[in-house]
């Protein structure tokens, strides 16, 4: 039977130690000011935004969201993002993805002021990641919220072999760049690979971010493995569940991360801390 990562125990841990540096900040009159930019409606977003907000107000930081309609134009949606590009109480900009299809995405993540970028899908933040100058860069809050975890389980990284299922810009990319950073070795995978299941079980670490329910069975899994689920679907009872099925992958996992309180709190608290982050660099900066 695998150990249960818990991710909201982890989360409520280390939010202690934001909230000790949100404290530390406001002596000296700063308070980490954070504004999420919605943009019409969609599921994940939907429990994103509400529990981020929870979250934020307990931290003590500066918080607003920001509601858009879905027939924003680029345009406009770019005349937002400059406005808290300015605007000094904030330190910290999200735009939820995913955008309407009549916006461009690189356009608008390319808007944000790199240091502003707490979700770092601005270029230039991606670009450091990759050549591994990560101190004082934002990092995608999902895939470093999972080095944490393995961090505070002691789940070992150097000379694994880890399967990525998903190559987005938000979890896949970032996720393997930060795993290469930690010599391990990394496997990419994605809808056009053929023969997954060889490549997953072969993975002592599995890492699935399709956004398909049950998507990742017992048989796709190397007994012992350490299976993280990013996933956030709905089942047929319309119940919250991951991509992973954990009732049998639970059985031959050695870790594993339950849908919700896995991976989804671990997501908040680094962009809490990731926002106390960009505050603390840019009162350095001015001071
Ligand atoms: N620019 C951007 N950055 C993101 O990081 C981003 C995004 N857009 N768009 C949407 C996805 C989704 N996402 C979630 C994070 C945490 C939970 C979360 O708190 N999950 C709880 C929910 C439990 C519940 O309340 O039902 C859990 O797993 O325990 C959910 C969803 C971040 N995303």
């Amino acid at each position: 039977m695998a150990t249960i990562i818990d991710g909201k125990a982890l989360a409520a841990k280390l939010d202690e130690a934001t909230r000790k540096r949100v404290k530390q900040l406001a002596e000296h009159g700063i308070i980490p000011g954070l504004v999420v930019v919605l943009v019409g409606d969609d599921l994940a977003s939907q429990i994103y935004v509400r529990n981020k907000e929870r979250r934020a107000k307990k931290m003590g930081l500066h918080s607003i969201v920001r509601k858009l309609p879905a027939t924003i134009t680029e345009a406009e949606l770019i005349q937002v993002i400059q406005e808290y590009n300015e605007d000094t109480s904030i330190h910290a900009i999200l735009v939820q993805l995913p955008l309407p299809a009549q916006i461009n995405e690189f356009h608008v993540t390319t808007a944000i002021d790199p240091k502003k970028d707490v979700d770092g899908f601005h270029p230039v933040n991606l670009g450091k990641l990759l050549v591994n100058k990560t101190d004082r860069t934002p990092i995608a809050c999902t895939p470093q919220g999972i080095m944490t975890m393995f961090k505070a389980y002691h789940i070992p990284l150097d000379g694994k072999r880890v399967v990525v299922i998903g190559r987005s810009t938000i979890v896949g990319k970032p996720m393997a760049a930060l795993l290469i950073n930690a010599n391990a070795t990394v496997t990419i995978t994605h809808s056009h690979t053929h023969h997954l299941a060889q490549l997953t079980r072969e993975a002592d670490i599995l890492i699935v971010a399709v956004g398909i329910a049950h998507f990742v069975h017992a048989t796709d899994v190397k007994p012992g493995a350490v299976v993280i689920d990013v996933g956030m679907d709905r089942d047929e009872k319309g119940k919250l569940v991951g991509d992973v099925d954990f009732t049998t992958v639970q059985d031959r996992a050695s870790y594993i991360t339950p849908v919700p309180k896995g991976v989804g709190p671990m997501t908040i608290t680094t962009l809490m801390a990731q926002t106390v982050a960009l505050a603390e660099w840019s009162g350095e900066e001015n001071g």
